[in-house]
């Protein structure tokens, strides 16, 4: 499904849909388990009048060592993000890897120490969501303007309701040998969030360093080896504050998923998704709450994209809004709520 988004969103022109005239992406070619249904992809998502018409192949490999790649897109279910990723990198390739990075830190890590190794970009892409200009704004009005006074209290929500019994026992939504969970592949958005909202200005060096880590707690409700419902509480005990995230299959979000309190005032967060954001409500105590709307255009996985080919072309191997040990930090987390509730996935 999302690398029919992505793909969607790239294949526009970057000039003419968003006036971003120092890159532009070509997607040279599809790989998939089967010809026909790589075709049929090219058919549906890539324009018949664009200049440009992708190769078709029916194993990942031919993708990796295709000369004409320079990036390779990962859109698998988790369990499988490291093998792909780790065989992309072995070939040379530049990697924006689907979040979340992988089922558990310790994959992440060699996934990491792999494209460190090499000397080529890896990003986690989950966290689209960073890079709308809304995330931007929200950091700016709290860590920069100040907006709230000191930041004590956020909750973060993402659920959609998809009840595991609802789906088939074999997909990636339900199947732990897949990676499901809602945690691993909803929550993580509002850790994400969480973690703009309490660590300001993310960069390659100081992320996990500078920043207080919050103690975790957390409670899940399990379901044939997978939680359907997940709360963790990111406790920072030096800043006197509290990160509440909670994600389920078995209830929707509000369109305001997100409130971040403080002592002047508060923001409200909205969208039509957590992961997709779409504006702001800034309440500051004695004035009017202030809407600010940053409508989209397509999906907005673009903004991402944008950012990952401007750290290619120049030869930047993280990118420094979504540094890897931020995506081991977040991974970390994930893993110690795991551990708390007893849920283990099958590889581990
Ligand atoms: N950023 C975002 O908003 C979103 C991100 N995602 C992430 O994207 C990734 C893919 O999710 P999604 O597109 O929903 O996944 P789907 O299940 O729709 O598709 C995954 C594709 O992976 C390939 N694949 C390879 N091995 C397997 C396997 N064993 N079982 C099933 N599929 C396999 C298949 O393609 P083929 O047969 O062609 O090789 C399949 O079509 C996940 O990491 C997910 O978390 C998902 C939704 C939204
Ligand atoms: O990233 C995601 O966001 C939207 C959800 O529907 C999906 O399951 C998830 O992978």
């Amino acid at each position: 499904m999302i690398a029919s988004w992505f793909v969607s969103d790239i294949v526009r022109n970057p000039a003419t849909h968003r006036d971003e005239h120092e890159v532009r992406h070509i997607v040279q070619a599809i790989g998939s388990s089967s010809i026909a249904k790589a075709q049929e992809f090219v058919k549906d998502y890539i324009p018949k009048e664009g200049p440009h018409k992708p190769a078709v192949y029916a194993s990942y490999e031919e993708v990796y060592n295709d000369p004409n790649v320079d990036i390779i897109y990962v859109a698998t279910p988790h369990s499988l993000h490291m093998k792909n990723t780790l065989d992309a990198i072995k070939a040379g390739k530049h990697v924006l890897c689907e979040k979340p990075m992988a089922i558990n830190a310790a994959e992440t890590k060699k996934m990491v120490d792999a494209a460190r190794a090499k000397g080529v970009f890896l990003m986690e892409g989950s966290v689209w969501t960073r890079f709308f200009p809304v995330a931007k704004e929200l950091q700016k009005l709290i860590h920069n303007d100040k907006a709230i006074g000191t930041v004590r209290r956020a909750f973060l929500d993402f659920a959609q309701d998809r009840p595991f019994d609802t789906l088939p026992s074999d997909s990636r939504g339900r199947d732990p040998k897949l990676g499901a969970g809602v945690l691993l592949d909803m929550g993580m958005y509002t850790l994400t969030w969480a973690s703009m909202v309490f660590h300001s200005n993310l960069k390659a060096k100081d992320a996990g360093q500078e920043h207080e880590q919050p103690k975790v707690v957390s409670r899940m409700s399990l379901n044939g080896g997978a939680d359907e419902m997940s709360t963790v509480v990111l406790e920072y005990p030096k800043s006197h504050a509290q990160a509440i995230c909670t994600s389920s299959y078995l209830s929707t979000t509000n369109h305001e998923f997100g409130l971040v309190e403080g002592t002047d005032g508060s923001i409200g967060i909205y969208g039509e998704t957590t992961s997709k954001p779409g504006g702001l409500v800034l309440r500051v105590k004695g004035k009017e709450p202030q809407r600010m709307d940053f409508p989209v255009d397509g999906w907005g996985l673009f903004y991402e994209a944008d950012a990952v080919a401007k750290n290619v072309r120049d030869g930047k191997t993280e990118n420094e809004s979504m540094p890897l040990d931020e995506s081991m930090r977040v991974m970390r987390i994930i893993d110690e709520a795991r551990q708390q509730n007893g849920l283990k996935y099958p590889q581990e």
